[in-house]
């Protein structure tokens, strides 16, 4: 629910919160001899902030390649559950659908790699985000002539609404090209919801952030879920930023499924903290963030053992 009057809901999704969305059934995924998927099951939930964990190389980013249509399974399928405003549900199967037509499906993404238009402002680049719901060219539109100006003035609106939920007011007429990366990742965590999508995946959106910057993030993240209402999947190697901000954790450890459950079932799972510790990780943050939780599990045992 926002707390701002909107005109526009940004969440694209009319299913009620707790039913199941997206459902990865049995996807496997190889190239050449590589596995990079193996046989991978959960459901992300109508309402959560889903995100998926694991070491460098246990298949994330393949994992979020697959439901956005760039990679296609050989084995299993990807289920989208969507619901009209009227109620009426229709169950999409994504596994081999190019990555337009998920998209038009109202799965929206953002990538490690900030892929915005740099020579063009903030709210041309929102613009580009509605171009799949525009019926005129988005250079008719940008040029502002003929029918294309009151389907232009109608996304402009739901344009500014995305501004003022993730404060871009003062940015709005600069180029993106021009402005600090942490403002650049916002810019793009605003194209990917100018989709009014019905699921937003989100590929490290703070990666190479400094801790501020993180912060600041995982706020607009926030918002984006709570006041916004949509549901989030997020790949994340900040532990910290992942067990505060999420609402289940899915774990891959080359490439299978190894913990899938609350952050709090997850964090205290020896093998998820077997899989980090024993991992080549280069973020020594994860590891150091998971060795913290290792002592914090075996500090319980201590405690729960003296009491009896
Ligand atoms: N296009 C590709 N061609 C060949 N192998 C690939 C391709 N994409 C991924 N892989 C392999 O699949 C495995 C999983 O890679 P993926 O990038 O999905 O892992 P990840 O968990 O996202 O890693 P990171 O945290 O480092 O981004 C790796 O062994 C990787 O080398």
């Amino acid at each position: 629910m926002l707390t701002r009057a909107y005109q526009h809901s940004l969440n694209g999704s009319h299913l009620p919160a707790g039913e199941p969305l997206l459902e990865v059934d049995g996807v496997s995924l190889r190239f050449g001899g590589v596995t990079a998927l193996s046989d991978i099951s959960f459901t992300v939930t109508q309402g959560h902030v889903h995100a998926i964990i694991g070491p460098n190389g246990a298949g994330k980013s393949s994992m979020l390649n697959c439901i956005s249509g760039i990679y296609h399974p050989q084995e299993g399928q990807i289920r989208l559950q969507t619901a009209a405003e009227s109620g009426e549900r229709t169950t999409s199967t994504l596994t081999q659908l190019p990555p337009h037509k998920i998209a038009r499906l109202g799965v929206a993404r953002s990538f490690q790699n900030i892929e915005l238009f740099s020579h063009l402002t903030v709210l041309e680049n929102l613009m580009l985000g509605r171009h799949i719901h525009m019926k005129h060219s988005v250079a008719a539109s940008m040029l502002w002539f003929g029918p294309a100006r009151k389907q232009e003035i109608a996304h402009r609106r739901l344009v500014e609404e995305v501004i003022d939920l993730l404060q871009l007011q003062a940015f709005r007429s600069k180029p993106v090209g021009a402005l600090a990366y942490g403002i650049q990742k916002r810019v793009e965590l605003g194209r990917a919801l100018c989709i009014q999508p019905a699921l937003l995946l989100l590929d490290e959106p703070m990666a190479g952030m400094n801790v501020e910057e993180k912060e600041d993030m995982a706020r607009y993240v926030l918002d984006v879920h709570e006041l916004a209402g949509v549901t989030v999947v997020l790949i994340e190697h900040d532990m910290n930023v992942v067990m505060d901000i999420s609402d289940w954790v899915s774990v891959l450890d080359f490439g299978r499924l190894i913990a899938d459950g609350t952050p709090d079932d997850v964090k205290t799972n020896p093998a998820v903290i077997e899989a980090y510790l024993g991992s080549d990780d280069e973020d020594s943050a994860v590891r150091e963030a998971l060795q913290t939780m290792q002592e914090q599990v075996e500090q319980d045992q201590i405690e729960s053992d003296a009491r009896g």
